[in-house]
């Protein structure tokens, strides 16, 4: 009765309004529309305090691409969207692992930022169905919606957009599939028309700084290095630096150098890109890959002794063949017409400015690392600081690192046979590798007992080894010792003997003069 009522009131109100509405729309001129519409918006502005910023999710001018502030808003707003919003809508990332769940169209979310509050609306445009599009995407123009107070202008578009724009980017960071590059000789496959430098898989190596076996001080040392480096892209621009820095890790083999670089990319969420010098054609293809680098990424070479002695060793042939020859014209000929043949390779003024020049260029966030088991082999070049910013020594197992890896292989923090393997591990090298590999139980009837046990065995024959050798090297150092002084002791007896007889004797009488002469001092 009561709806009746109400109905027979605004009923014909409702009709002269929808009727006024239509004949506006079909017969009033357009010019005279666009003047109304200017005043009815002014007069709505004098009474509505709310501001709308729109964020399209494709960019008119952008090849079918998703705009990236879109992207950014999305992944920021997707921690609130499901706590808030009702309806959400599930996208699949990292490569098919995981969801990010974000609110459906024309939902409504708010944030806080430095204590004033601003709503969040997903939103999509009426399509166009009369038109013919390429892509299915085109018909749905959907858009983000940032209403605020007028008053809150100038903190939103200054910082509060700033700030949003970087959390979601960092999020999306964060939460991506991390890759693991290699270059490989061609085989890469392509990327469009371009052949891709690098061939990439899915990172997840399981080293982390926990499961690292180190002394604590020294792990530590370079968590907070690394940290620092990450979240000084201001200071290194105030500096006049590129944002990278070089590290060397260098010790015997074993000793955990691999794993450190694992630990660094699943510390700083990076990713790595595993340069093989040797499968570099030349400089110039060094430098196309390097530029194929992303940001937020550690560049390793490993055993750069190695990959470089390839080029050392060219370098002395060269030279060898140089000196060789006696007609310099010729030797020059010939060489060129070498280096024409022959595929030229990287080298080491090649990585040099690769480290320093292009590299620094292309900026980013970027970290390089080279491995050695030879440190004292490098060119001291190559590692000097500001090239190689830190040098870090793996060495063999101590007994905080043995701590670690008890904790890790056998969840043990303290055992009665800890003592002694300290006692051991002071007097003998071994490597964290063969600790880590005697610790392993190798059935399910192996206990922590069983395996420190057989730690305990395995150090004390290695100790037993290290004797025996450090012996053998001993006597083998004596060995070539007597027999060089025997063989300079011929060498003399047999120049004595070509000697004419009265240089001989003269000979004799100085050296006699000599003895006596010493004698009659002492
Ligand atoms: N410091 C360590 N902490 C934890 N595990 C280690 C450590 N060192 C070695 N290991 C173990 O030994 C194995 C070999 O170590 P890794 O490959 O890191 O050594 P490396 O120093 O890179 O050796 P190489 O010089 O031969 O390349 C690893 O898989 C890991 O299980
Ligand atoms: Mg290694």
């Amino acid at each position: 009765m009561m709806m009746q009522d109400v109905w027979n009131q605004f009923g014909p109100a409702i009709a002269t309004i929808m009727f006024a509405w239509t004949m506006y729309q079909n017969y009033f001129p357009h010019e005279l529309r666009g003047h109304i519409r200017r005043y009815t918006d002014k007069l709505v502005n004098y009474f509505y305090p709310f501001m709308h910023i729109i964020f399209h999710e494709y960019e008119t001018d952008g090849w079918f691409e998703r705009s990236k502030a879109y992207v950014a808003i999305e992944r920021y707003l997707s921690k609130n969207s499901s706590t808030q919003a009702k309806r959400l809508v599930a996208n699949v990332v990292k490569d098919g692992q995981s969801l990010v769940l974000t609110m459906d169209d024309h939902e409504e979310i708010t944030d806080d930022y430095e204590g004033e509050k601003v709503w969040w609306i997903s939103s999509q445009k009426e399509a166009n169905r009369q038109t013919i599009s390429w892509y299915p995407r085109e018909e749905e123009k959907r858009y983000f919606k940032l209403k605020f107070h007028r008053k809150n202008r100038e903190i939103i578009t200054n910082t509060y957009l700033k700030y949003v724009l970087d959390e979601g980017k960092a999020i999306s960071v964060r939460e991506r599939q991390r890759k693991l590059y290699t270059n490989n000789k061609g085989d890469g496959g392509y990327d469009g028309y371009r052949r891709r430098m690098w061939s990439q898989v899915v990172f997840e190596h399981p080293s982390t700084f926990k499961t690292l076996a180190m002394e604590p001080n020294k792990k530590q040392e370079i968590m907070d290095d690394l940290e620092t480096f990450s979240k000084s892209k201001e200071y290194y621009a105030k500096i006049g630096k590129a944002w990278k820095r070089g590290y060397l890790l260098y010790g015997p083999p074993g000793t955990g150098k691999s794993s450190m670089i694992a630990a660094m990319a699943n510390f700083l969420q990076y990713d790595v890109y595993d340069l093989e010098l040797t499968a570099v054609k030349d400089n110039t293809e060094l430098r196309k890959l390097l530029i194929d680098t992303t940001s937020k990424s550690i560049i390793v070479i490993e055993d750069i002794d190695c990959s470089l002695d390839l080029t050392g060793q060219r370098k002395k042939e060269e030279k060898k063949e140089k000196e060789d020859k006696v007609e310099k014209d010729v030797i020059k000929e010939e060489l060129k017409k070498r280096e024409e043949k022959k595929p030229s390779e990287v080298t080491l003024s090649g990585l040099l400015n690769f480290i320093d020049g292009l590299w620094s260029a292309i900026g980013g966030e970027r970290l390089i690392v080279f491995t050695t088991n030879f440190v004292e082999k490098l060119d001291p070049a190559l590692i000097r600081r500001g090239r190689m910013d830190k040098h870090i020594e793996l060495s063999y197992c101590c007994f905080e690192s043995f701590k670690v890896l008890a904790n890790n292989y056998l969840d043990v923090a303290s055992h009665d046979h800890f003592p002694e393997i300290q006692r051991l591990l002071g007097e003998t090298n071994i490597t964290p590798a063969d600790v880590a590999e005697n610790l392993m139980p190798k059935s399910s009837k192996e206990t922590a007992d069983t395996c420190l046990a057989r730690l305990i065995k395995a150090i004390e024959t290695a100790k037993v080894e290290a004797k025996l050798k450090a012996e053998e090297e001993k006597a083998e150092k004596e060995k070539v010792e007597k027999e060089n002084e025997e063989k300079k002791k011929g060498a003399a007896a047999t120049e004595y003997a070509k000697k004419p007889d009265d240089v001989k004797e003269n000979g004799n009488c100085s050296e006699t003069n000599g003895v006596k002469e010493n004698a009659d001092v002492s």
